[in-house]
């Protein structure tokens, strides 16, 4: 019988030069894997624990604590277990950590060995990473969603909402889609040079322009799109991240680029006004993760007809999720595996909303590697969107590229492009 034989990590760099941890499995039969752990800038309050060293190191972001999680506890805790039951292996480090946020073990060292695990057990078998967690019903290519103009805390820009970005929806397959979306990327490039603007890259590889409002970046993109020759909405329509828990301030919503401070019920009014100007299909964290009440209303006007996806309000978690669902909250959820910890942990989150008519947007985040697990997971888990960057950072087109090869294996793959929003 084959089993876990050696764990191990280091400690790597992310896409913004940050540590984050590197895990390693070995087999019994001697495949070995590894993987890498993403780390966020907007993190919600209630995502699970990344733990940080807090010392002069790498100025307290060092994850050596995390590290030597991996190497002595970790280790000895799943070492003889089987590789093929990953909720086993997830419980096992669950159990070990004996929080409910990994607050002991940290969650970038038990996700990194949970990812890790995974990829060992797909590897022996001699089948690919999205075949191994999904199995023969693995077909879905998902509708990726690309920033192209990044602001919030991702750039050091004028504009207050995180993400701008463009969903190929009319296209047959996932490569068309992709093509496209980059072509819009390019005249985007050019329009905001005719502009005078600026053309550096936030976080995420897309421009990170001063404008004077936010719906100004939404103009600027319908113009790219136009210029590229695709009809906005039919083929290329926008989706928003807005990140509003980053926004809140004493009296409401702070609007730093427009010089106001809004109510939640303004700002709701705020996004139907622009959803009846611009072909906007999605909305993610559109009012801030405490606030139940804005995301009540938020649902009740543009829920049957706009996609309203919750990141920081839900924090892949299946029990605030459960929570969401019962008050009719959302109609969509952001899958980040390290907001909850483990591979087991976030396909539990899954099930549930696809059980329960949520939508399900797999997800990177701002601080990424070259590690392009979550292509594999998307197509896992049949999620039909994937939200990672422009196409113009290496760890962004890491995803993008396998999603690329994965497209070519699978042989009866689904691209849902319109469908999704019918
Ligand atoms: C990807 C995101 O950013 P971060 O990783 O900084 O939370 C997001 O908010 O959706
Ligand atoms: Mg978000």
């Amino acid at each position: 019988m084959i089993f876990i034989d050696e764990v191990s990590a280091i400690e790597v760099m992310d896409s913004r030069g940050n540590p984050t941890v590197k895990a390693t499995v070995q087999l019994s039969d001697g495949t070995r894997e590894s993987a890498v752990v993403p780390s966020g800038a907007s993190t919600g309050k209630r995502e699970a624990l990344e733990l940080r060293d807090g010392d002069a190191r790498y100025m307290g972001k060092g994850v050596l604590k995390a590290v030597e999680n991996v190497n002595s506890q970790i280790a000895d805790a799943i070492m003889g277990l089987s590789p093929f039951n990953q909720a086993m292996v997830d419980a096992a480090m669950k159990e070990l950590d004996g929080t409910e946020n990994y607050g002991n073990l940290g969650a970038n060292a038990v996700l990194g060995v949970s990812m890790a695990v995974a990829r060992a057990a797909a590897k022996s078998l001699g089948i690919p990473l999205y075949r191994y967690l999904g199995g023969a019903n693995a077909m879905v290519l998902p509708v990726p969603m690309l920033n192209i103009i990044n602001g919030g805390s991702h750039a050091d820009n004028s504009v207050d909402f995180q993400e701008y970005m463009i969903m190929p929806i009319g296209f047959d397959d996932f490569s068309e889609g992709l093509r496209a979306s980059s072509e819009v990327y390019h005249n985007l490039k050019t329009i905001l040079k005719n502009r005078g603007a600026n053309t550096a890259l936030g976080d995420e590889g897309g421009f990170a322009p001063d404008l004077s409002s936010n719906e100004e970046p939404i103009q600027v993109i319908m113009e790219a799109i136009a210029k590229a020759g695709y009809k906005a909405g039919e083929q290329i329509a926008i989706a928003l991240d807005v990140a509003a828990s980053e926004l809140v301030t004493e009296g409401g919503y702070r609007l730093d680029s427009e010089n106001r401070t809004v109510t939640s019920a303004q700002l709701v009014d705020y996004y139907v006004d622009l959803c009846s100007k611009y072909p906007i299909v999605s909305i993610e964290d559109g009012l801030s993760e405490d606030d139940w009440d804005g995301w009540k209303l938020l649902t009740e006007k543009l829920g049957n007809k706009v996609q309203l996806v919750g990141d920081d309000l839900f924090v892949t978690n299946a029990s605030i999720l459960a929570e969401g669902i019962e008050k009719g909250i959302a109609n969509a959820i952001l899958i980040k595996p390290n907001q909850i910890g483990s591979v087991s942990e976030t396909m539990l989150t899954v099930r549930l909303a696809q059980r329960n008519g949520y939508k399900c947007v797999m997800s990177h985040r701002s601080g990424e590697s070259e590690d392009a697990f979550i292509a594999d997971f998307a197509v896992a888990l049949n999620c039909g969107e994937i939200k990672t960057g422009s196409t113009a950072r290496g760890e962004r087109t890491a995803k993008y590229n396998r999603l690329l090869e994965i497209e070519t294996e699978v042989m009866y793959g689904e691209y849902l492009g319109s469908s999704l929003f019918n």
